[in-house]
């Protein structure tokens, strides 16, 4: 890539890196950031509450059957003089069994419950047509049967529980907890459903209470920020504004610099390319200025410029620009004006300037001014031939003896002209 693709492509970005931009960027990141963090937090807080549930009911269930084969040992493990070497929990009365479990488990959540026997029968259950099966490849109750106590979370659509009451959409903890004899040996194992639906109900409310919570934080932050932000970027960008106006100002005579009245003759004259209409321009000189510079100094010469640029100004309209071409020269963009108007703005300007008193140091100094007049024809493919044809005008008022104004006489050419008639400079001096 050449150096100068290299220097657009850079100007190009740099020029979208504006405060709003910035503004913009910022705005994205922290609301992603803001989304993600609300995510995470959520799913962390969710899974924190779900472990302490599961791990509570499981501590639960455990007791609840420690205290059930307590107060009901011999129904689960009726005397054997083997006792010591063989589980015998096979031998129960499922039908005492049934009795028991339901006035114990009453006051509990527990809404089903199975015994296993160690070859993974299932020799009691609170749903009697599940009594007789076998479940050998659970893993769960295998490893209960290896003595680990198992638990884990589901949700059901529907279950029927100790009452024979069929409930809906219910999270419940199965738990396998293994069953010990007195001699320390597993018989069996324990699977009980406890119901914790009302529990996961008030998880969700909580992790829904926190994250809000954390919205509203986040928010308030994010507002203060975003109100910050803004504040110092519009500061920032009146800033600019100010630098980028300071930056075209010619500040010994306050009219816009040469890099910018060009800038603004190339604007103009696309313009009038595009859209059609007249485009003139005024390109004036000051009469023997340097006598000035040489009789009073250079400080009353800056303060002449000054004034001959203020009446310039005030000669011509709210929209026409006025810039500082050179020393003492000065160009006048005129839109939409044709010839004679441009030409009568700038005999008002040079009257104007004729007739002002310039005073200095109790001194009337004589200040004229000359003028050039142009243009713009369609057949010009630069700025640079507009401003030559007023500079060869100016230079014809020079020659004719200054304080006058002179057009450039070439005729503007329409679409239905085939080529431009190429005339003289025509003296508009009035005096
Ligand atoms: N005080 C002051 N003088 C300047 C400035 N810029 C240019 N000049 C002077 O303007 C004078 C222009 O002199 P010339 O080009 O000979 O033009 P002139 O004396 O106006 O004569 P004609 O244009 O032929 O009427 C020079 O003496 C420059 O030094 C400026 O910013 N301040």
């Amino acid at each position: 890539m050449k150096i100068r693709e290299i220097v657009k492509d850079r100007t190009a970005y740099m020029r979208n890196i504006t405060p709003f931009n910035i503004l913009r960027w910022l705005s994205v990141v922290m609301s992603v950031s803001m989304i993600t963090t609300l995510l995470l937090s959520g799913f962390g807080l969710y899974h924190l509450y779900t472990d302490y549930i599961l791990k509570h009911v499981e501590q639960e269930a455990v007791s609840i059957s420690r205290a059930f084969l307590a107060s009901n040992h011999t129904l689960l493990l009726p005397p054997s003089k083997k006792e010591s070497h063989q589980p015998n929990i096979a031998n129960i009365d499922p039908q005492k069994l049934d009795e028991a479990f339901h006035n114990y488990l009453l006051p509990f959540n527990v809404i089903k419950i199975k015994v296993f026997s160690m070859d993974g029968n299932i020799i009691y259950s609170s749903e009697p047509s599940l009594i007789g099966q076998i479940d050998r490849g659970n893993i769960q109750l295998n490893k209960a049967l290896s003595g680990y106590i198992v638990s884990e979370m589901k949700s059901k659509d529907e279950m029927v529980d100790l009452e024979n009451e069929l409930r809906f959409d219910v999270d419940i903890v199965e738990t396998y907890i293994p069953i010990y004899n007195s001699t320390g040996l597993i018989v069996g194992c324990f699977e009980m459903y406890q119901d914790i639906t009302g529990f996961q109900g008030a998880v969700v409310r909580g992790v829904s209470l926190a994250v809000s919570v954390l919205i509203f934080i986040f928010l308030m932050v994010f507002l203060v920020a975003f109100k910050v932000v803004n504040i110092t970027t519009k500061k920032l960008i009146l800033a600019q504004n100010e630098l980028q106006a300071l930056a075209s100002i010619d500040s010994l005579t306050s009219v816009y610099n040469r890099h910018h009245i060009f800038k603004q003759l190339k604007v103009e004259s696309s313009r009038v390319f595009r859209d059609g209409g007249d485009l003139s321009i005024i390109l004036f000189d000051l009469d023997f200025f340097k006598n000035i510079n040489d009789c009073y100094g250079h400080q009353v010469g800056d303060e002449v410029l000054h004034e001959v640029a203020k009446q310039i100004q005030n000669n011509v309209r709210e929209y026409d620009v006025v810039g500082r071409y050179g020393g003492e020269e000065f160009l006048v963009i005129l839109p939409n004006t044709d010839k004679d108007s441009a030409v009568e703005v700038a005999d008002r300007v040079r009257q104007s300037i004729e007739n002002n008193i310039f005073e200095s140091y109790k001194q009337i100094l004589s200040i004229t001014i000359s003028a050039g007049v142009s243009v713009l024809i369609s057949s010009e493919t630069s700025i640079e031939q507009i401003i030559k044809r007023a500079d060869d005008a100016l230079y014809s008022a020079k020659l004719n003896g200054r304080n006058q104004v002179m057009v450039d006489s070439v005729e503007v050419v329409t679409e239905e002209m085939t080529s431009p008639v190429m005339g003289g400079i025509t003296d508009f001096h009035t005096d």
